[in-house]
């Protein structure tokens, strides 16, 4: 297993065992060991894929776009030790509590946006990121991580989690992340891809290049 952790990551022993852990205020009733707080890889695929030992490029300071950022569980744990942190997500419930999230988390600008729809926050998310984290779990995943492939510098980093269930429930999961890694080969380029059944059944993490 990797243990090349971005800045600010660290696996540390809260509650009787190691965990990986960011530093920053609780979130989803984690469990906590001074001002850390454990980052739950069952309750988080980027989670998943920094404990599966997948090289996911990350260092602290990072600039990112948060792609499906939901309640806020993962990219709390992003902000935590990134720099500025831009969160999409498009159901109004889900965003209220990331804004809660961000309260504590000046470098976490949460956007009520459609990542289908880039054009919609690119006034306010600058290009030449260093890392789209890609987390929506709807039909069409590769062509959100193509739309939105403009933000990202040259050499940049799209950390891409596939729910093979979201695209098509009757096929097979490894058929479906074949036809989603071709149309997302396009424009990116495949580093490293691993299934996350530890900790999310169906689930493909994948880190990529833009070409
Ligand atoms: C699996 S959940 C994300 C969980 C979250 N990434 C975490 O680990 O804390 C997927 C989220 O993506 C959002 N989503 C799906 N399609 C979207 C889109 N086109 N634009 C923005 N958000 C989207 C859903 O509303 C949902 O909250």
């Amino acid at each position: 297993m990797s243990e090349t952790l971005p800045e600010g990551v660290e696996r540390r022993e809260i509650d009787g065992r190691k965990r990986l852990a960011t530093r920053g205020e609780a979130v989803y009733g984690e469990p906590t060991d001074g001002e850390w707080r454990a980052w739950d890889p069952d309750r988080s695929k980027l989670g998943a894929m920094i404990e599966l030992g997948m090289d996911v490029g990350l260092s602290g300071g990072d600039r990112v776009l948060y792609l499906g950022a939901a309640s806020g569980t993962t990219v709390s744990h992003v902000a935590d030790f990134a720099g500025p942190t831009y969160a999409v997500e498009f159901a109004a419930r889900p965003a209220r509590d990331l804004l809660s999230v961000a309260d504590s988390r000046p470098r976490l600008f949460p956007l009520l946006k459609d990542a289908r729809k880039p054009e919609t926050y690119a006034h306010v998310v600058e290009a030449g990121l260093d890392a789209v984290v890609q987390d929506v779990a709807t039909r069409g995943q590769a062509r959100v991580a193509r739309l939105n492939r403009r933000f990202l510098a040259d050499d940049g980093r799209l950390l891409l989690s596939v729910k093979a269930r979201s695209e098509d429930v009757t096929r097979g999961p490894e058929a479906v992340f074949e036809e989603v890694l071709e149309e997302l080969e396009e424009e990116y380029e495949v580093l490293e891809r691993s299934r996350l059944d530890d900790y999310h059944d169906d689930h493909l993490g994948v880190v990529a290049s833009p070409r």
